[in-house]
Protein backbone atom coordinates (compact mmCIF):
# COMPACT_ATOMS: atom_id res chain seq x y z
CA UNK A 1 0.00 0.00 0.00
CA UNK A 2 1.17 3.81 -0.75
CA UNK A 3 2.42 5.36 2.52
CA UNK A 4 0.95 9.29 2.59
CA UNK A 5 3.32 11.65 1.45
CA UNK A 6 5.29 12.87 4.39
CA UNK A 7 3.64 16.79 5.04
CA UNK A 8 5.65 19.69 3.89
CA UNK A 9 4.01 22.06 5.99
CA UNK A 10 1.15 21.99 8.39
CA UNK A 11 -0.63 24.81 10.58
CA UNK A 12 -4.19 25.25 11.87
CA UNK A 13 -5.72 28.22 9.65
CA UNK A 14 -9.21 29.44 8.77
CA UNK A 15 -11.74 29.70 6.22
CA UNK A 16 -14.67 31.82 6.75
CA UNK A 17 -14.79 31.22 10.89
CA UNK A 18 -13.74 27.88 10.80
CA UNK A 19 -10.91 26.36 11.88
CA UNK A 20 -9.30 24.21 9.79
CA UNK A 21 -5.94 21.64 9.56
CA UNK A 22 -4.60 22.26 6.73
CA UNK A 23 -1.52 20.20 5.26
CA UNK A 24 1.08 20.54 2.23
CA UNK A 25 2.83 17.62 0.82
CA UNK A 26 4.44 16.71 -2.41
CA UNK A 27 1.34 15.37 -4.00
CA UNK A 28 -1.74 16.68 -2.06
CA UNK A 29 -2.88 20.09 -0.86
CA UNK A 30 -5.64 19.26 2.48
CA UNK A 31 -7.67 20.93 4.60
CA UNK A 32 -9.77 19.06 7.08
CA UNK A 33 -12.51 20.87 9.45
CA UNK A 34 -11.25 20.21 13.02
CA UNK A 35 -13.16 18.01 14.71
CA UNK A 36 -15.47 20.44 17.16
CA UNK A 37 -16.04 19.43 20.44
CA UNK A 38 -18.40 16.56 20.58
CA UNK A 39 -20.35 18.38 23.50
CA UNK A 40 -21.61 21.08 21.33
CA UNK A 41 -21.48 18.93 17.91
CA UNK A 42 -21.48 15.60 18.60
CA UNK A 43 -23.26 14.88 15.01
CA UNK A 44 -21.66 17.25 12.99
CA UNK A 45 -18.79 15.07 10.47
CA UNK A 46 -15.86 16.68 10.06
CA UNK A 47 -15.36 17.46 6.16
CA UNK A 48 -12.02 16.94 4.63
CA UNK A 49 -11.22 18.27 1.00
CA UNK A 50 -8.03 17.31 -0.88
CA UNK A 51 -6.92 18.55 -4.15
CA UNK A 52 -3.76 16.99 -5.89
CA UNK A 53 -1.16 19.66 -5.83
CA UNK A 54 -0.42 19.17 -9.95
CA UNK A 55 -4.08 20.37 -9.95
CA UNK A 56 -3.47 23.72 -8.21
CA UNK A 57 -3.67 26.53 -10.73
CA UNK A 58 -2.20 29.19 -9.15
CA UNK A 59 -1.87 30.84 -5.01
CA UNK A 60 -2.13 34.23 -4.27
CA UNK A 61 -2.06 36.97 -1.34
CA UNK A 62 -4.58 38.60 -0.56
CA UNK A 63 -4.74 42.16 -0.08
CA UNK A 64 -6.43 42.94 3.17
CA UNK A 65 -6.88 46.37 4.97
CA UNK A 66 -6.09 45.99 8.67
CA UNK A 67 -9.14 48.29 9.63
CA UNK A 68 -11.75 46.49 7.55
CA UNK A 69 -13.33 43.96 9.56
CA UNK A 70 -12.54 40.66 7.31
CA UNK A 71 -16.36 39.22 6.96
CA UNK A 72 -15.48 35.96 7.56
CA UNK A 73 -13.76 36.66 10.64
CA UNK A 74 -14.87 35.92 13.86
CA UNK A 75 -11.96 38.83 15.60
CA UNK A 76 -10.39 36.08 17.46
CA UNK A 77 -6.40 37.19 15.75
CA UNK A 78 -7.76 41.11 15.81
CA UNK A 79 -5.50 41.73 17.98
CA UNK A 80 -2.53 40.30 15.98
CA UNK A 81 -3.53 41.93 13.17
CA UNK A 82 -3.65 45.38 14.73
CA UNK A 83 0.09 45.34 15.30
CA UNK A 84 0.86 45.18 11.47
CA UNK A 85 0.91 47.41 9.01
CA UNK A 86 -2.55 48.81 7.64
CA UNK A 87 -1.91 47.08 4.07
CA UNK A 88 -0.37 43.45 5.89
CA UNK A 89 -1.28 40.38 4.05
CA UNK A 90 -2.53 37.34 5.95
CA UNK A 91 -4.48 35.66 3.86
CA UNK A 92 -3.75 33.36 0.85
CA UNK A 93 -6.06 32.33 -2.26
CA UNK A 94 -5.42 28.76 -3.51
CA UNK A 95 -7.11 28.21 -6.78
CA UNK A 96 -7.59 24.90 -8.56
CA UNK A 97 -9.77 22.03 -10.82
CA UNK A 98 -12.86 21.15 -9.45
CA UNK A 99 -14.62 18.89 -11.55
CA UNK A 100 -17.95 19.14 -12.74
CA UNK A 101 -20.66 17.41 -14.36
CA UNK A 102 -20.17 15.43 -18.23
CA UNK A 103 -16.16 15.96 -17.85
CA UNK A 104 -16.37 19.87 -17.34
CA UNK A 105 -13.58 21.51 -15.14
CA UNK A 106 -14.01 24.59 -13.20
CA UNK A 107 -11.51 26.93 -11.85
CA UNK A 108 -12.88 26.78 -7.97
CA UNK A 109 -11.07 29.29 -4.60
CA UNK A 110 -10.48 29.13 -1.28
CA UNK A 111 -9.28 31.32 0.71
CA UNK A 112 -7.12 30.87 4.10
CA UNK A 113 -6.56 33.64 7.06
CA UNK A 114 -3.25 32.88 8.24
CA UNK A 115 -2.78 34.09 12.25
CA UNK A 116 0.26 35.99 11.02
CA UNK A 117 1.50 37.72 7.93
CA UNK A 118 4.50 35.74 7.65
CA UNK A 119 2.84 32.08 8.28
CA UNK A 120 1.23 33.85 5.37
CA UNK A 121 4.01 34.04 2.87
CA UNK A 122 5.65 30.59 4.11
CA UNK A 123 2.32 29.31 2.59
CA UNK A 124 2.61 30.64 -0.41
CA UNK A 125 6.04 30.00 -1.04
CA UNK A 126 5.86 26.93 -0.32
CA UNK A 127 2.99 26.21 -2.65
CA UNK A 128 5.04 27.80 -5.35
CA UNK A 129 8.02 25.69 -5.10
CA UNK A 130 5.58 23.00 -5.61
CA UNK A 131 4.05 24.54 -8.81
CA UNK A 132 7.46 25.31 -10.05
CA UNK A 133 8.30 21.32 -9.59
CA UNK A 134 5.80 20.55 -12.68
CA UNK A 135 8.27 21.19 -15.34
CA UNK A 136 5.61 19.99 -18.03
CA UNK A 137 3.76 23.29 -17.31
CA UNK A 138 3.83 25.21 -19.87
CA UNK A 139 5.25 28.90 -19.16
CA UNK A 140 4.80 30.70 -22.71
CA UNK A 141 2.24 29.73 -25.32
CA UNK A 142 1.86 30.94 -28.84
CA UNK A 143 -1.99 31.27 -29.52
CA UNK A 144 -3.50 31.24 -32.90
CA UNK A 145 -7.58 32.52 -33.01
CA UNK A 146 -9.88 31.64 -36.28
CA UNK A 147 -12.33 34.40 -35.93
CA UNK A 148 -14.63 32.77 -38.34
CA UNK A 149 -14.78 29.41 -37.50
CA UNK A 150 -18.30 27.92 -35.77
CA UNK A 151 -20.18 30.88 -34.30
CA UNK A 152 -17.44 33.37 -34.85
CA UNK A 153 -17.11 33.32 -31.65
CA UNK A 154 -13.42 32.82 -31.34
CA UNK A 155 -12.16 36.07 -30.02
CA UNK A 156 -14.67 36.34 -27.87
CA UNK A 157 -14.07 32.99 -26.11
CA UNK A 158 -10.39 33.48 -25.91
CA UNK A 159 -10.78 37.03 -24.47
CA UNK A 160 -13.10 36.33 -21.71
CA UNK A 161 -12.84 32.64 -20.60
CA UNK A 162 -9.44 31.69 -21.81
CA UNK A 163 -6.93 34.80 -21.23
CA UNK A 164 -7.83 35.88 -17.28
CA UNK A 165 -7.05 31.75 -16.70
CA UNK A 166 -3.46 32.18 -18.32
CA UNK A 167 -2.66 35.78 -16.95
CA UNK A 168 -3.70 34.17 -13.23
CA UNK A 169 -1.49 30.66 -14.21
CA UNK A 170 1.36 33.45 -15.04
CA UNK A 171 1.72 32.23 -18.85
CA UNK A 172 2.89 34.28 -21.14
CA UNK A 173 1.13 34.62 -24.20
CA UNK A 174 1.60 35.77 -27.96
CA UNK A 175 -1.83 35.99 -29.61
CA UNK A 176 -2.19 35.77 -33.20
CA UNK A 177 -5.77 36.37 -34.70
CA UNK A 178 -5.70 34.82 -38.02
CA UNK A 179 -6.54 36.87 -41.69
CA UNK A 180 -6.97 34.05 -43.92
CA UNK A 181 -7.39 30.48 -44.24
CA UNK A 182 -3.77 29.01 -43.72
CA UNK A 183 -2.41 32.17 -42.15
CA UNK A 184 -1.39 29.67 -38.34
CA UNK A 185 -0.18 26.50 -40.63
CA UNK A 186 2.45 29.48 -42.53
CA UNK A 187 3.57 31.01 -39.22
CA UNK A 188 4.18 27.84 -37.63
CA UNK A 189 6.47 26.72 -40.66
CA UNK A 190 8.47 30.12 -40.90
CA UNK A 191 8.43 31.25 -37.26
CA UNK A 192 11.52 31.97 -35.87
CA UNK A 193 10.54 32.34 -31.83
CA UNK A 194 8.90 28.77 -32.00
CA UNK A 195 12.51 27.72 -29.58
CA UNK A 196 10.66 29.92 -27.09
CA UNK A 197 7.40 28.75 -26.73
CA UNK A 198 6.03 25.48 -24.70
CA UNK A 199 3.38 25.02 -27.09
CA UNK A 200 1.03 26.02 -29.16
CA UNK A 201 -2.83 26.92 -28.64
CA UNK A 202 -5.33 26.54 -31.14
CA UNK A 203 -9.08 28.54 -30.88
CA UNK A 204 -10.72 27.17 -34.00
CA UNK A 205 -12.85 23.78 -34.40
CA UNK A 206 -10.96 20.71 -35.85
CA UNK A 207 -9.78 22.62 -39.50
CA UNK A 208 -7.99 25.30 -37.72
CA UNK A 209 -6.47 22.47 -35.68
CA UNK A 210 -5.57 20.46 -38.51
CA UNK A 211 -3.96 23.87 -39.82
CA UNK A 212 -1.35 23.70 -36.88
CA UNK A 213 -0.78 20.50 -37.04
CA UNK A 214 0.17 20.77 -40.74
CA UNK A 215 2.39 23.86 -40.13
CA UNK A 216 4.45 21.61 -37.00
CA UNK A 217 4.85 18.54 -38.48
CA UNK A 218 6.19 20.19 -41.61
CA UNK A 219 8.03 22.07 -40.00
CA UNK A 220 9.66 19.13 -38.04
CA UNK A 221 10.28 16.94 -40.49
CA UNK A 222 11.85 19.63 -43.03
CA UNK A 223 14.07 20.04 -39.82
CA UNK A 224 14.75 16.57 -39.57
CA UNK A 225 16.14 16.54 -43.33
CA UNK A 226 12.54 13.87 -44.16
CA UNK A 227 10.99 13.48 -47.72
CA UNK A 228 7.25 14.34 -46.73
CA UNK A 229 6.57 13.00 -50.66
CA UNK A 230 7.67 9.32 -49.77
CA UNK A 231 5.35 7.75 -47.59
CA UNK A 232 7.46 5.15 -46.51
CA UNK A 233 9.42 7.91 -44.69
CA UNK A 234 9.77 7.44 -40.48
CA UNK A 235 8.49 10.87 -39.68
CA UNK A 236 9.93 12.53 -36.37
CA UNK A 237 7.02 13.31 -33.81
CA UNK A 238 6.49 16.73 -32.90
CA UNK A 239 7.30 18.16 -29.61
CA UNK A 240 5.85 21.10 -29.05
CA UNK A 241 2.14 20.44 -27.60
CA UNK A 242 -0.97 21.78 -28.96
CA UNK A 243 -3.89 22.69 -27.08
CA UNK A 244 -7.63 23.20 -28.56
CA UNK A 245 -10.37 25.71 -27.26
CA UNK A 246 -13.03 24.68 -29.13
CA UNK A 247 -14.63 27.27 -30.79
CA UNK A 248 -15.63 25.70 -34.33
CA UNK A 249 -18.61 23.31 -35.60
CA UNK A 250 -17.83 19.90 -34.63
CA UNK A 251 -14.73 20.26 -32.38
CA UNK A 252 -14.49 16.17 -32.28
CA UNK A 253 -10.78 16.52 -31.21
CA UNK A 254 -11.34 18.47 -28.98
CA UNK A 255 -14.65 16.13 -27.82
CA UNK A 256 -12.70 12.91 -27.70
CA UNK A 257 -9.60 14.45 -25.96
CA UNK A 258 -11.35 15.99 -23.08
CA UNK A 259 -14.91 14.50 -23.03
CA UNK A 260 -16.72 18.01 -23.88
CA UNK A 261 -16.17 20.98 -25.60
CA UNK A 262 -15.60 23.89 -23.00
CA UNK A 263 -13.31 26.53 -23.62
CA UNK A 264 -12.32 26.96 -19.58
CA UNK A 265 -12.21 23.17 -19.52
CA UNK A 266 -9.32 22.70 -21.99
CA UNK A 267 -7.76 25.84 -20.53
CA UNK A 268 -7.32 23.99 -17.23
CA UNK A 269 -6.11 21.01 -18.96
CA UNK A 270 -2.97 23.57 -21.27
CA UNK A 271 -2.45 25.05 -17.40
CA UNK A 272 -1.63 21.56 -15.59
CA UNK A 273 0.58 20.84 -18.64
CA UNK A 274 -1.63 17.41 -19.67
CA UNK A 275 0.16 15.57 -22.16
CA UNK A 276 -1.51 13.56 -24.54
CA UNK A 277 0.19 11.79 -27.40
CA UNK A 278 -1.93 11.04 -30.80
CA UNK A 279 -2.02 8.97 -34.30
CA UNK A 280 -1.91 10.81 -37.17
CA UNK A 281 -2.38 9.42 -40.90
CA UNK A 282 -0.20 10.95 -43.85
CA UNK A 283 -2.22 10.72 -46.83
CA UNK A 284 0.00 10.27 -50.41
CA UNK A 285 -1.66 9.88 -53.94
CA UNK A 286 1.51 8.91 -56.24
CA UNK A 287 4.02 9.39 -54.08
CA UNK A 288 2.96 12.84 -53.29
CA UNK A 289 2.39 14.27 -50.29
CA UNK A 290 -1.26 15.64 -50.01
CA UNK A 291 -2.90 16.06 -46.40
CA UNK A 292 -2.64 14.29 -43.00
CA UNK A 293 -5.83 13.33 -40.86
CA UNK A 294 -5.91 13.52 -37.43
CA UNK A 295 -10.14 12.16 -36.78
CA UNK A 296 -11.81 11.62 -39.79
CA UNK A 297 -10.70 10.52 -43.13
CA UNK A 298 -14.23 9.49 -45.02
CA UNK A 299 -15.17 9.20 -48.58
CA UNK A 300 -18.87 8.93 -49.66
CA UNK A 301 -21.09 9.81 -47.46
CA UNK A 302 -19.23 12.09 -45.20
CA UNK A 303 -16.93 13.11 -48.15
CA UNK A 304 -20.66 14.30 -50.04
CA UNK A 305 -21.82 15.94 -46.78
CA UNK A 306 -18.27 17.90 -46.68
CA UNK A 307 -18.41 18.85 -50.43
CA UNK A 308 -22.45 20.20 -49.27
CA UNK A 309 -21.99 21.73 -47.14
CA UNK A 310 -18.97 24.21 -47.74
CA UNK A 311 -21.17 25.71 -50.10
CA UNK A 312 -23.57 26.97 -47.10
CA UNK A 313 -20.81 27.74 -44.52
CA UNK A 314 -22.57 31.09 -44.00
CA UNK A 315 -25.20 28.92 -41.98
CA UNK A 316 -22.53 28.28 -39.76
CA UNK A 317 -22.57 24.58 -37.69
CA UNK A 318 -26.30 23.68 -38.79
CA UNK A 319 -25.30 23.69 -42.36
CA UNK A 320 -23.98 19.90 -41.56
CA UNK A 321 -27.33 19.39 -40.78
CA UNK A 322 -28.68 20.26 -43.79
CA UNK A 323 -26.23 18.56 -46.05
CA UNK A 324 -26.68 15.35 -43.89
CA UNK A 325 -30.15 15.61 -44.87
CA UNK A 326 -29.38 16.25 -48.20
CA UNK A 327 -26.80 13.34 -48.93
CA UNK A 328 -28.61 10.73 -47.03
CA UNK A 329 -32.08 11.46 -49.18
CA UNK A 330 -29.56 11.43 -52.34
CA UNK A 331 -27.85 7.71 -51.93
CA UNK A 332 -25.32 7.61 -53.49
CA UNK A 333 -22.77 4.76 -54.17
CA UNK A 334 -19.46 5.05 -55.29
CA UNK A 335 -17.32 1.63 -56.74
CA UNK A 336 -13.84 1.17 -55.95
CA UNK A 337 -11.02 -1.26 -54.46
CA UNK A 338 -9.86 -0.80 -50.82
CA UNK A 339 -6.60 -2.22 -49.57
CA UNK A 340 -5.76 -2.85 -46.39
CA UNK A 341 -2.93 -3.84 -44.09
CA UNK A 342 -4.64 -5.11 -40.47
CA UNK A 343 -2.73 -3.86 -37.29
CA UNK A 344 -1.00 -7.52 -36.24
CA UNK A 345 0.45 -8.21 -32.82
CA UNK A 346 -2.21 -5.61 -31.21
CA UNK A 347 -4.54 -5.75 -28.12
CA UNK A 348 -8.03 -4.61 -28.67
CA UNK A 349 -10.44 -4.29 -31.70
CA UNK A 350 -13.03 -1.84 -33.39
CA UNK A 351 -15.81 -3.94 -31.39
CA UNK A 352 -14.29 -4.06 -28.00
CA UNK A 353 -17.08 -2.46 -25.17
CA UNK A 354 -13.58 -1.11 -23.65
CA UNK A 355 -13.40 2.82 -24.78
CA UNK A 356 -10.11 4.92 -24.69
CA UNK A 357 -9.46 6.50 -21.57
CA UNK A 358 -6.85 8.73 -19.55
CA UNK A 359 -3.85 6.22 -19.32
CA UNK A 360 -5.31 3.79 -21.42
CA UNK A 361 -3.18 0.64 -21.41
CA UNK A 362 -4.01 -0.13 -24.98
CA UNK A 363 -2.48 2.99 -26.34
CA UNK A 364 0.40 2.00 -24.00
CA UNK A 365 0.58 -1.52 -25.50
CA UNK A 366 0.02 -1.22 -28.97
CA UNK A 367 1.88 2.54 -29.30
CA UNK A 368 4.75 0.36 -27.69
CA UNK A 369 4.61 -2.61 -30.25
CA UNK A 370 4.25 0.07 -32.85
CA UNK A 371 7.60 2.07 -32.13
CA UNK A 372 9.71 -1.37 -31.76
CA UNK A 373 8.36 -2.53 -34.97
CA UNK A 374 9.44 0.91 -36.61
CA UNK A 375 12.97 0.35 -35.21
CA UNK A 376 13.75 -2.55 -36.90
CA UNK A 377 12.40 -1.86 -40.66
CA UNK A 378 9.28 -4.62 -41.64
CA UNK A 379 9.62 -5.20 -45.08
CA UNK A 380 6.45 -6.99 -45.51
CA UNK A 381 4.67 -3.99 -44.56
CA UNK A 382 5.40 -1.76 -47.41
CA UNK A 383 5.03 -4.31 -50.22
CA UNK A 384 3.18 -3.47 -53.23
CA UNK A 385 2.17 -6.92 -53.72
CA UNK A 386 -1.41 -7.84 -52.90
CA UNK A 387 -0.99 -12.01 -52.88
CA UNK A 388 1.81 -11.66 -49.89
CA UNK A 389 -0.74 -13.02 -47.23
CA UNK A 390 -0.39 -9.93 -45.55
CA UNK A 391 -2.13 -6.56 -47.76
CA UNK A 392 -6.14 -7.72 -48.15
CA UNK A 393 -8.37 -6.26 -51.08
CA UNK A 394 -12.05 -5.60 -50.80
CA UNK A 395 -14.09 -4.80 -54.15
CA UNK A 396 -17.25 -3.11 -54.14
CA UNK A 397 -19.99 -0.38 -54.02
CA UNK A 398 -20.07 1.66 -51.21
CA UNK A 399 -22.41 4.32 -49.43
CA UNK A 400 -19.52 5.37 -47.39
CA UNK A 401 -15.69 4.76 -46.84
CA UNK A 402 -14.37 5.39 -43.30
CA UNK A 403 -11.33 5.46 -41.58
CA UNK A 404 -11.61 6.76 -37.66
CA UNK A 405 -7.94 6.94 -36.00
CA UNK A 406 -9.98 8.14 -32.76
CA UNK A 407 -13.75 7.54 -31.89
CA UNK A 408 -14.49 10.93 -33.39
CA UNK A 409 -16.95 11.05 -30.59
CA UNK A 410 -18.64 15.02 -30.73
CA UNK A 411 -21.82 16.52 -29.89
CA UNK A 412 -23.75 15.08 -33.07
CA UNK A 413 -22.32 11.32 -31.89
CA UNK A 414 -21.31 11.25 -28.39
CA UNK A 415 -19.54 7.80 -28.59
CA UNK A 416 -18.58 9.19 -32.43
CA UNK A 417 -17.71 6.75 -36.12
CA UNK A 418 -15.90 4.31 -33.81
CA UNK A 419 -16.10 4.00 -30.23
CA UNK A 420 -13.84 2.41 -29.16
CA UNK A 421 -11.32 3.52 -31.23
CA UNK A 422 -8.15 4.90 -29.78
CA UNK A 423 -6.16 7.84 -29.71
CA UNK A 424 -2.57 6.58 -29.32
CA UNK A 425 -2.60 2.94 -30.45
CA UNK A 426 -1.13 3.49 -34.07
CA UNK A 427 -4.01 2.03 -36.07
CA UNK A 428 -7.20 3.46 -37.56
CA UNK A 429 -10.59 1.77 -37.90
CA UNK A 430 -11.72 1.12 -41.57
CA UNK A 431 -15.26 1.53 -41.98
CA UNK A 432 -17.27 -0.16 -44.96
CA UNK A 433 -20.43 0.87 -45.27
CA UNK A 434 -21.62 -1.01 -48.97
CA UNK A 435 -24.53 -0.13 -51.00
CA UNK A 436 -27.80 -1.08 -49.03
CA UNK A 437 -31.21 0.46 -48.57
CA UNK A 438 -31.80 3.98 -47.19
CA UNK A 439 -33.62 2.11 -44.68
CA UNK A 440 -30.56 0.13 -43.81
CA UNK A 441 -28.53 2.94 -44.18
CA UNK A 442 -30.71 5.27 -41.70
CA UNK A 443 -30.40 2.51 -38.78
CA UNK A 444 -26.54 2.21 -39.05
CA UNK A 445 -26.97 6.30 -38.94
CA UNK A 446 -28.89 6.34 -35.66
CA UNK A 447 -26.80 3.96 -34.29
CA UNK A 448 -24.25 6.53 -33.86
CA UNK A 449 -26.57 8.55 -32.08
CA UNK A 450 -27.85 5.37 -29.10
CA UNK A 451 -26.47 2.81 -27.28
CA UNK A 452 -26.72 0.23 -30.61
CA UNK A 453 -24.04 -1.25 -32.11
CA UNK A 454 -23.71 0.51 -35.72
CA UNK A 455 -21.00 -1.98 -36.82
CA UNK A 456 -23.64 -4.71 -36.45
CA UNK A 457 -25.02 -4.65 -39.14
CA UNK A 458 -24.43 -6.97 -42.62
CA UNK A 459 -23.44 -4.40 -45.11
CA UNK A 460 -21.08 -2.63 -42.39
CA UNK A 461 -17.34 -4.03 -41.69
CA UNK A 462 -14.66 -2.54 -39.46
CA UNK A 463 -10.81 -4.06 -39.65
CA UNK A 464 -8.15 -1.83 -37.43
CA UNK A 465 -5.47 -1.32 -40.09
CA UNK A 466 -2.44 0.03 -40.17
CA UNK A 467 -2.34 1.34 -43.68
CA UNK A 468 -4.79 0.86 -46.23
CA UNK A 469 -5.42 2.31 -49.88
CA UNK A 470 -8.54 2.95 -52.19
CA UNK A 471 -8.64 3.59 -56.18
CA UNK A 472 -12.26 4.28 -57.73
CA UNK A 473 -13.37 2.14 -60.37
CA UNK A 474 -12.76 4.37 -63.20
CA UNK A 475 -9.07 5.08 -61.92
CA UNK A 476 -8.60 1.08 -62.52
CA UNK A 477 -10.61 0.88 -65.80
CA UNK A 478 -9.21 3.95 -67.35
CA UNK A 479 -5.56 4.07 -67.11
CA UNK A 480 -5.04 7.07 -68.99
CA UNK A 481 -7.53 8.86 -66.71
CA UNK A 482 -5.21 7.90 -63.91
CA UNK A 483 -1.80 8.89 -65.01
CA UNK A 484 -2.33 12.16 -66.69
CA UNK A 485 -5.10 13.96 -64.78
CA UNK A 486 -6.08 15.00 -61.69
CA UNK A 487 -9.03 13.70 -59.54
CA UNK A 488 -10.74 17.29 -60.71
CA UNK A 489 -10.48 17.04 -64.01
CA UNK A 490 -12.18 13.06 -63.81
CA UNK A 491 -14.57 14.38 -62.23
CA UNK A 492 -15.67 17.46 -64.48
CA UNK A 493 -15.33 15.04 -67.50
CA UNK A 494 -18.00 12.34 -65.71
CA UNK A 495 -20.59 14.62 -64.40
CA UNK A 496 -20.51 16.27 -68.27
CA UNK A 497 -20.69 12.81 -69.40
CA UNK A 498 -23.99 12.32 -66.71
CA UNK A 499 -25.05 15.70 -67.94
CA UNK A 500 -25.23 15.05 -71.52
CA UNK A 501 -26.48 11.65 -71.27
CA UNK A 502 -29.20 12.28 -68.25
CA UNK A 503 -31.49 9.29 -69.53
CA UNK A 504 -28.53 7.29 -68.46
CA UNK A 505 -29.77 7.65 -64.83
CA UNK A 506 -26.05 6.70 -63.53
CA UNK A 507 -24.74 8.33 -60.15
CA UNK A 508 -21.46 10.17 -60.17
CA UNK A 509 -18.79 7.78 -60.34
CA UNK A 510 -16.67 9.80 -57.81
CA UNK A 511 -17.25 11.28 -54.33
CA UNK A 512 -14.62 13.47 -52.34
CA UNK A 513 -12.29 12.54 -49.37
CA UNK A 514 -13.69 14.37 -46.43
CA UNK A 515 -10.12 14.89 -44.38
CA UNK A 516 -10.54 16.52 -41.00
CA UNK A 517 -13.55 18.99 -42.63
CA UNK A 518 -11.03 19.50 -45.76
CA UNK A 519 -11.62 18.25 -49.49
CA UNK A 520 -9.10 16.35 -50.56
CA UNK A 521 -8.24 17.03 -54.45
CA UNK A 522 -7.49 12.95 -55.24
CA UNK A 523 -9.84 10.24 -54.48
CA UNK A 524 -7.28 7.04 -55.13
CA UNK A 525 -5.33 7.52 -52.24
CA UNK A 526 -2.56 5.75 -49.77
CA UNK A 527 -3.15 6.02 -45.89
CA UNK A 528 -0.42 5.34 -43.38
CA UNK A 529 -0.51 5.97 -39.47
CA UNK A 530 2.12 7.26 -37.76
CA UNK A 531 2.12 6.21 -34.26
CA UNK A 532 1.74 9.44 -31.33
CA UNK A 533 3.23 11.57 -34.04
CA UNK A 534 2.07 15.17 -31.90
CA UNK A 535 0.80 15.75 -28.27
CA UNK A 536 -2.13 17.43 -26.83
CA UNK A 537 -2.75 19.74 -23.95
CA UNK A 538 -4.53 16.89 -22.96
CA UNK A 539 -5.07 13.73 -20.98
CA UNK A 540 -7.95 11.87 -23.31
CA UNK A 541 -11.59 11.10 -21.57
CA UNK A 542 -11.54 10.69 -17.45
CA UNK A 543 -13.37 7.93 -15.94
CA UNK A 544 -16.69 9.17 -14.49
CA UNK A 545 -15.20 7.65 -11.34
CA UNK A 546 -12.78 10.76 -11.40
CA UNK A 547 -15.63 13.45 -11.15
CA UNK A 548 -17.36 11.25 -8.06
CA UNK A 549 -14.16 10.80 -5.92
CA UNK A 550 -12.24 14.18 -6.70
CA UNK A 551 -15.07 16.72 -7.69
CA UNK A 552 -16.67 16.84 -4.28
CA UNK A 553 -14.84 16.97 -0.67
CA UNK A 554 -14.55 13.71 0.79
CA UNK A 555 -16.11 13.01 4.31
CA UNK A 556 -14.01 11.19 7.13
N1 LIG B 1 -9.07 34.36 -40.69
C1 LIG B 1 -9.60 33.37 -41.40
N2 LIG B 1 -10.47 33.62 -42.41
C2 LIG B 1 -11.04 32.62 -43.11
N3 LIG B 1 -10.80 31.29 -42.89
C3 LIG B 1 -9.94 30.99 -41.90
C4 LIG B 1 -9.29 32.00 -41.11
N4 LIG B 1 -8.51 31.38 -40.19
C5 LIG B 1 -8.64 30.06 -40.41
N5 LIG B 1 -9.49 29.81 -41.43
C6 LIG B 1 -9.95 28.51 -41.97
O1 LIG B 1 -11.27 28.28 -41.54
C7 LIG B 1 -11.56 26.90 -41.67
C8 LIG B 1 -12.61 26.45 -40.68
O2 LIG B 1 -12.23 26.79 -39.39
P1 LIG B 1 -12.56 25.98 -38.08
O3 LIG B 1 -12.11 24.60 -38.17
O4 LIG B 1 -11.99 26.80 -36.98
O5 LIG B 1 -14.14 26.03 -37.95
P2 LIG B 1 -15.32 25.10 -38.48
O6 LIG B 1 -15.03 24.56 -39.81
O7 LIG B 1 -16.55 25.88 -38.27
O8 LIG B 1 -15.31 23.93 -37.40
P3 LIG B 1 -15.02 22.35 -37.52
O9 LIG B 1 -13.75 22.23 -38.27
O10 LIG B 1 -14.91 21.92 -36.09
O11 LIG B 1 -16.20 21.73 -38.23
C9 LIG B 1 -10.23 26.20 -41.44
O12 LIG B 1 -10.02 25.30 -42.48
C10 LIG B 1 -9.19 27.31 -41.47
O13 LIG B 1 -8.16 27.01 -42.39
C1 LIG C 1 -30.30 11.13 -40.28
C2 LIG C 1 -29.65 11.01 -38.92
C3 LIG C 1 -28.22 11.20 -39.05
C4 LIG C 1 -27.48 11.11 -37.75
C5 LIG C 1 -26.04 10.91 -38.09
C6 LIG C 1 -25.12 11.29 -37.00
C7 LIG C 1 -23.75 10.85 -37.35
C8 LIG C 1 -22.78 11.84 -36.82
C9 LIG C 1 -21.36 11.36 -36.96
C10 LIG C 1 -20.46 12.51 -36.74
C11 LIG C 1 -19.08 12.17 -37.14
C12 LIG C 1 -18.20 13.36 -37.09
C13 LIG C 1 -16.87 13.01 -37.59
C14 LIG C 1 -16.00 14.21 -37.54
C15 LIG C 1 -15.54 14.80 -38.60
C16 LIG C 1 -14.69 16.02 -38.54
O1 LIG C 1 -13.38 15.67 -38.86
C17 LIG C 1 -15.17 17.04 -39.55
C18 LIG C 1 -14.45 18.36 -39.29
O2 LIG C 1 -14.91 18.94 -38.13
N1 LIG C 1 -16.58 17.27 -39.45
C19 LIG C 1 -17.39 16.92 -40.42
O3 LIG C 1 -17.00 16.47 -41.45
C20 LIG C 1 -18.86 17.13 -40.18
C21 LIG C 1 -19.61 15.85 -40.39
C22 LIG C 1 -21.06 16.01 -40.03
C23 LIG C 1 -21.84 14.80 -40.39
C24 LIG C 1 -23.32 14.94 -40.16
CA1 LIG D 1 -5.63 5.37 -33.33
Amino acid sequence: MDRPARPLLVSELRVRNTAYDVSLSRSLFTWKRRAPSPVYHPFRPSVCHSVPVSEIISVREEEQDSHRPNDDDDGSWKKIREGEGKDCRQAFTVSYVERCRQHRWRCAEVTFTCPDRSLCQNWVSSVREQLATFTSRPKCLLVYINPHGGKRQGKRIYQQKVAPLFAQASIITHVIVTEHANHARDHLRTCTELKLVDGVVCVGGDGMFSEIVHGLVWRTQLDGGIDLNCPDEELSPCSLRIGIIPAGSTDCICFATVGTNDPVTSALHIIVGDSQPMDVCSVHHNNTFLRYSISLLGYGFYGDVLTDSERKRWMGPARYELSGLKMFLTHHYYEGTVSYLPAKGIVGTPRDAARCRTNCVVCQHNGQKMSERAMKYEPDETSECEDDGEWRTIRGKFLAINAASMSCACPRSPKGLSPAAHLADGTTDLILVRKCSRFSFLRHLLRHTNKDDQFDLNFVEVHRVVRFRFAPRHCQSDSDLELDLPESSKRQIFSQICRDHPACGCAPAYSSWNCDGEILTHTAIDVRVHCRLIKLFARGIEEAQMFEELGNPCSV
